[in-house]
């Protein structure tokens, strides 16, 4: 009989709900064995609090888990950690859980690796420049390019920019960006979604998508030559449209995946959609890797208030993206 795919979750920042929410994986259905990457006693503490009867278990890669237990693969803390209270003598512990959870997807143990939230902030406070998973991933695996999308409510929403302040984002959409993000989109669309002609519904930055230049050039200057070259190679891609009326229901109709050109001109619209069953996906990685659609919620940690249908979802994805993976079939 073949082994079943293991997935690596990390446990995300301690004093946050990812840690509640890893030890609910018992409830999630699915056929993966999980692997929680964190430090044990952390989890036990929550496990008490909680009231969670769970028996963890330390991970050994060559014998099977016992019914029942979660398994643990140990990243000690720096410092206890209280549920709601940043520490940023914890910033470089969750970085080693994310080390440790990509060393073994690069290496083949893992099928595939699932995210709880980080807190961005407390990490740069421990002194590590962080702006996400996303681009970590993209420094720890060497890959120049990667692209964050969100699946929800009936959507796909990939984003040209991702974290970088609003200021930023004009001078960020280069041709060679833009060019990239939409061949990653495109390939992944058709590679680990199975859709064999992906139809990608493309926003404008500006309002109006620049009014024809009135309100802004970079719809003339730079998205509508890269989507003309890229039509011309193939590639089905509807816009610059304006991002006010891109989400309306008509318009989802005629497209498998949106491009929004940032973070807040996307995400808003899926999460309000979906938020709390959705999941981001990185495209373009040489890895699986799945997270939630919701952050650190340092206003819900210890109470048991969380919900953990996004981890579940990622999960799940996780586990579609993994077998999809390892033997990649031909597209729909
Ligand atoms: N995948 C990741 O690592 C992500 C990390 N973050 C980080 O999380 C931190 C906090 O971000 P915020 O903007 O405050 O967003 P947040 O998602 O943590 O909280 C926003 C609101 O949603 C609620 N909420 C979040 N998750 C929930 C859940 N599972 N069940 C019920 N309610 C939930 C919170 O209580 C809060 O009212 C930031 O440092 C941010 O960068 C944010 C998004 C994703
Ligand atoms: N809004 C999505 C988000 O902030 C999560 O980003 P990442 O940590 O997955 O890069």
């Amino acid at each position: 009989m073949s082994r079943p795919p293991v997935i690596a979750i990390t446990a995300g920042e301690p004093a946050g709900i990812g840690p509640e929410l890893v030890l609910r994986l018992a409830e999630a259905p699915g056929a993966s064995r999980r692997v929680v990457i964190a430090d044990r006693t952390l989890l036990a503490e929550r496990a008490r609090l909680l009231g969670l009867p769970l028996t963890l278990a330390d991970y050994r890669r060559e014998a099977a888990p016992a019914p029942g237990t979660l398994e643990v693969l140990h990243v000690p803390l720096a410092a206890p950690s209280r549920p709601g209270v940043l520490d940023a003598a914890n910033g470089r512990y969750v970085l080693a859980t994310l080390v440790a959870a990509i060393a073994g997807c690069m290496a083949g143990e893992f099928a595939a690796m699932v995210t709880a939230p980080v807190h961005k902030g407390v990490i740069n406070d421990a002194g590590v420049p962080f702006s996400g998973h996303t681009e970590y991933l993209a420094e720890q695996t060497h890959t120049p390019r990667v692209v964050m999308m969100l699946v929800g409510g009936g959507m796909r929403v990939a984003l040209a920019t991702t974290h970088l302040p609003l200021r930023a984002v004009p001078d960020a959409l280069t041709p060679a960006l833009l060019s990239e993000v939409l061949q990653i989109l495109h390939a992944d669309l058709v590679g680990k979604f199975g859709i064999a002609a992906p139809r990608i519904l493309v926003a404008g930055l500006n309002p109006h998508a620049g009014e024809g230049g009135h309100l802004g050039r970079e719809e003339i200057e730079v998205i509508e030559p890269v989507l003309a070259t890229l039509r011309a190679g193939g590639m089905h891609l509807i816009g610059p449209l304006p991002a006010d009326t891109l989400f309306n229901p008509d318009k989802l109709a005629q497209a498998d995946a949106v491009l929004a050109m940032y973070h807040d001109q996307g995400l808003p619209v899926l999460k309000h959609a979906s938020f709390g069953q959705g999941v981001n996906v990185t495209l373009g990685l040489p890895i699986v890797r799945t997270s939630v659609d919701h952050g650190t919620a340092l206003d819900l940690a210890g109470s048991g208030r969380a919900d953990p249908g996004s981890l579940f979802e990622a999960l799940a994805l996780a586990e579609t993206l993994a077998a999809r993976h390892a033997a990649p079939g031909p597209a729909r």
